[in-house]
């Protein structure tokens, strides 16, 4: 009795927070044909045209309307959309169209995502729209060269060779190369904290992108940094004329006053407009209220806070515990080489389990590990190796679960059931994308079936039947499952063996320093 009404109170789902109570709803909306997107730029929809977009999806739509018409970023953002739905170019089209009018290069848009990968991906669909309006992305990131990166988005000016330069009178004014950034929040600080030139100061547009994965740590408090530094560039209503003053003749500065008026009073003005998002956006008041949200606005599908896409298909593989690695095995023989991730609960069991499939004679499936534990060169290359589909299979810790789009993703395997559900909705979200259908199969022992039920119900999703795996399959399977296993135990020793041998290595290096 206790659970259903816990289960009926989480299913009516009414946040604590005010302004969520009264959310838009997305799938009130169709897609719109970008011939009747109102007051697109041309020089965008060619842009689009050629990503091969020809309609925005709902989200898309819905965000369009509140940035750009009717609305105009009155209000900042905050949407929560399924795995899948279109979310990046939801923010990035009306960013680039706002900005495409702007007069001087300076850093006005700052998007940050949690990792190096995603970062990437949204780079690259800035940047297929950007320069059709004349403005440059940058990026931002973790294990890669800073100096490099400063030279990306660093401008130094002109020196012409054979003038003399009175060091008094030039003022060696850096400038940003350029309009947008997409970062990683520990690469941002260093820019903040050490590279000439860099400001947050003109920014007219944040991006949270993963919201509650970010909101979840302090990644060297780059948000209330940044908001700080967006504040106010003066105090008092109105700027004197000293403060109007640039301190370096000719350099840009942005005056932001303290607002006044209704609905502004206290807040900074003209102010740093967001967007928040995420599949599983944070209802947690102080979390939330870490953003510093003007007027905030819910975009939601629906009434449930957990959606899965619509295309997605759940299945349920009951297994014995010790025969698990031939349940999949059995099921992955079963897809036919369909492009395919599988889901562990950790780094080192991605590990083992790869290591093990690798001794299973006659597998004939191209499967690779991809993992925190390995760097960063080896993970990207494993990653373009799957885009490509030159790899069918990755066995992934999760590292691959948050907003990762991989093209042609047909089935996500949980090897070990998530947790929570919000982990679930990210794991299965990389498969069932863009409208496409795609599966998820979940391996349970008996004990955990209870458990799993009530754990989809929290996404509305009552329908998961049980997927069969051929008995005869794992029969035939194991004899090649029991040598596996021995060359298993004996990997293991000899990697423990490795490892031993490189920590005495080192300990006796600093003992020699
Ligand atoms: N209007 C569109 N028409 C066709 N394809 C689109 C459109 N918008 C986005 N897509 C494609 O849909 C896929 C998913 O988009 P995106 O990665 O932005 O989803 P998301 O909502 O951010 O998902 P996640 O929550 O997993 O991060 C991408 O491959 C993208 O190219």
């Amino acid at each position: 009795m206790e659970e259903e009404k816990e289960l009926k109170k989480e299913k009516k789902n009414i946040p604590v927070v005010p302004w969520m109570r009264n959310p838009i709803d997305i799938t009130t909306l169709d897609q719109c044909s970008l011939d009747f997107v109102p007051f697109l730029d041309p020089r965008l929809v060619v842009a689009l045209r050629n990503m091969s977009i020809t309609s925005l999806f709902p989200v898309q739509l819905a965000v369009w309307q509140e940035t750009i018409g009717p609305g105009s970023f009155e209000r900042d953002l905050c949407i929560n959309s399924p795995t899948g739905s279109g979310k990046t170019l939801a923010y990035a089209l009306p960013i680039v169209q706002m900005l495409s009018t702007r007069a001087v290069k300076c850093l006005r848009a700052l998007v940050v995502l949690p990792t190096r990968d995603l970062a990437l991906q949204v780079k690259e669909v800035f940047s297929a729209l950007a320069p059709a309006v004349g403005l440059s992305v940058g990026l931002a990131v973790g294990q890669s060269s800073i100096s490099d990166e400063i030279s990306e988005l660093i401008k130094k000016p002109n020196i012409e060779y054979g003038v003399c330069y009175d060091p008094e009178e030039f003022s060696y004014e850096l400038q940003s190369a350029v309009d947008i950034l997409v970062a990683t929040p520990g690469r941002l600080m260093d820019h903040i904290s050490n590279t000439d030139g860099f400001t947050v100061e003109h920014l007219c547009y944040l991006v949270v992108d993963e919201t509650d994965r970010l909101l979840r740590e302090a990644y060297q408090s780059w948000l209330p940094t940044v908001i700080q530094l967006t504040r106010f560039s003066i105090d008092g209503n109105f700027p004197s004329a000293d403060d109007l003053l640039p301190c370096n003749y000719g350099s840009l500065k942005t005056i932001r006053r303290v607002g006044t008026e209704r609905g502004f009073k206290g807040k900074a003005y003209p102010r740093l407009a967001k967007m928040v998002l995420s599949a599983t956006l944070t209802q947690d008041p102080s979390k939330l209220a870490q953003l510093d949200l003007h007027h905030p606005l819910l975009l939601t599908t629906g009434e449930r806070r957990y959606q899965l896409p619509e295309e997605l298909k759940s299945f349920k593989v009951i297994c014995q515990s010790k025969l698990k690695p031939l349940y999949l095995v059995s099921l992955l023989q079963s897809l036919q080489g369909e492009k395919s991730i599988v889901f562990t609960s950790s780094v080192e069991s991605t590990h083992r389990l790869c290591t093990l499939l690798k001794f299973f004679d006659n597998l004939q499936i191209e499967f690779k590990e991809y993992s925190r534990l390995q760097p960063q060169s080896l993970r990207s290359k494993t990653l373009g190796a799957f885009r490509a589909g030159q790899v069918q299979v990755l066995i992934s810790s999760d590292a691959m679960t948050r907003g990762m789009d991989v093209e042609g993703v047909r089935n996500v395997i949980n090897y070990d059931m998530p947790a929570y559900i919000k982990t679930f909705i990210h794991r299965a979200g990389r498969t069932a994308r863009a409208g496409q259908s795609g599966c998820c199969f979940t391996l349970l022992r008996k004990h955990e079936v209870k458990r799993f039920k009530k754990l989809l119900q929290k996404a509305d999703c009552d329908s998961c039947p049980t997927y069969s795996v051929s008995s005869e399959v794992i029969e035939s399977l194991n004899s090649v499952y029991t040598s596996a296993l021995e060359k298993l135990r004996d990997n293991v020793e000899s990697e423990k063996f490795k490892k031993s041998k490189i920590r005495l290595k080192s300990s006796n290096v600093r003992k020699d320093k």
